[in-house]
């Protein structure tokens, strides 16, 4: 096992980690918030995180840069503005942003740049990191950590990841990341996706677990024991969906099993309990939608959008995720959810004789 070694320590002692732990509450949180993060929560998450020993943060919309739209909701506060009182929050742990292609621009990255941010996750669809080249070649002329991010991997084989990672990692990426979007994959479906994928490229590789199928910390253990050197969490696992990998979590259990995170769990836990809950319109829980979000395959981040869109439009939520994962939507397939909550609200008067 090749331990990491972090020198920026908050003792300025030599912290060995055996995988680098990303914490993404203030951007996968987002989604669960409806973006409505302000920056004294910002400020008070990041503080509490850093102190633990996390080394990467995670801030923006939750779709990433530019995400502040009519497609994917409006943000309370300009993620700039968030972006920036994280930076100056921080002591130690490095602040990352997530780009999506075609929602966030290069003019954005340098914006986050220049306020401080060393680090990158270029987020794609699991079959499209071809269109990765661009950004991660400017974030690295920018002198940043370019993290390439397959998004909604069930829907490709360990085979083809590891196609996509090798494109990745052929255009400069520093790390490659799978992630599993919609909490939708198995512990050995992680594990053969991840065996394949390590064996196969020279950079690190990290995994992001989601909670719908109530696996994502077995999930996030099981990639570790195949060779995944990065992982991510949220405090109190919010995020999108039934949410994330819980950071608190995550690091009791790599305690109990020998794993060194070189993070504090007992100072997670408080911060989950005395920051992160309060500042929760809901707790996270697997119930129907959120479970049917994994069963179904359904990006994560559709779980409020479909709530909306079937209180709108008067059909159940629950047939609008299994309908949106029949047809395989994808991240950045938003309009998707009006479009099938107005077939089935049409399918539905249709049959009781009315007009919808
Ligand atoms: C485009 C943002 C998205 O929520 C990224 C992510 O966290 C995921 O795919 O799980
Ligand atoms: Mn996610």
């Amino acid at each position: 096992m090749t331990a990491v070694i972090d020198t920026d320590s908050p003792t300025g002692t030599e912290v060995k980690r055996d995988f680098r732990l990303i914490d993404s509450t203030l951007r996968d949180g987002s989604h669960a918030i409806s973006h409505q993060y302000t920056e004294d929560q910002v400020v008070a998450v990041v503080k509490g995180l850093d102190a633990a020993g996390v080394q990467v943060i995670e801030v923006t919309h939750g779709d990433g840069l530019g995400g502040s739209s009519f497609n994917y909701g409006f943000s309370k506060v300009d993620e700039m503005k968030l972006v920036e009182a994280a930076v100056n929050a921080t002591t130690n742990a490095d602040i990352a942003v997530l780009l999506v292609p075609g929602i966030g621009t290069v003019d954005e990255l340098r914006r986050v740049r220049d306020l401080g941010v060393n680090v990158v996750r270029i987020a794609v669809h699991c079959t499209e990191a071809d269109i990765t080249e661009q950004h991660i070649k400017i974030a690295k002329e920018l002198g940043m950590e370019a993290i390439g991010f397959l998004m909604m991997s069930h829907m490709n084989t360990p085979q083809g990841l590891l196609q996509q990672a090798k494109l990745l990692e052929g255009y400069g990426a520093d790390t490659v990341y799978i992630a599993d979007s919609a909490g939708a994959m198995t512990t050995n479906e992680v594990r053969a996706r991840v065996a394949e994928i390590v064996g196969g490229i020279d950079v690190p590789l990290g995994v992001h677990a989601h909670q719908n199928l109530s696996l994502a910390v077995a999930n996030s253990i099981a990639a570790y024991e195949e060779g995944a050197r990065n992982l991510d969490g949220t405090s109190a696992g919010l995020g999108a969906g039934a949410g994330n990998c819980p950071t608190e979590i995550l690091a009791a259990v790599c305690e109990k099993n020998g794993i060194v995170s070189g993070v504090n769990p007992l100072m997670l836990m408080d911060l989950a309990e005395e920051v992160t809950r309060p500042l929760m319109p809901r707790q996270q829980v697997v119930d129907r939608a959120g479970l049917l979000l994994g069963y179904a395959g359904v990006y994560g981040s559709f779980l409020l959008h479909a709530e909306r869109a079937a209180e709108r439009y008067g059909v159940p939520q629950a047939e609008i995720l299994l309908e949106l994962g029949r047809r395989k939507v994808v991240g950045g397939q938003e309009d998707m959810i009006i479009d099938v909550a107005v077939e089935l609200a049409r399918k539905h008067a249709e049959a009781e004789g009315r007009t919808a």
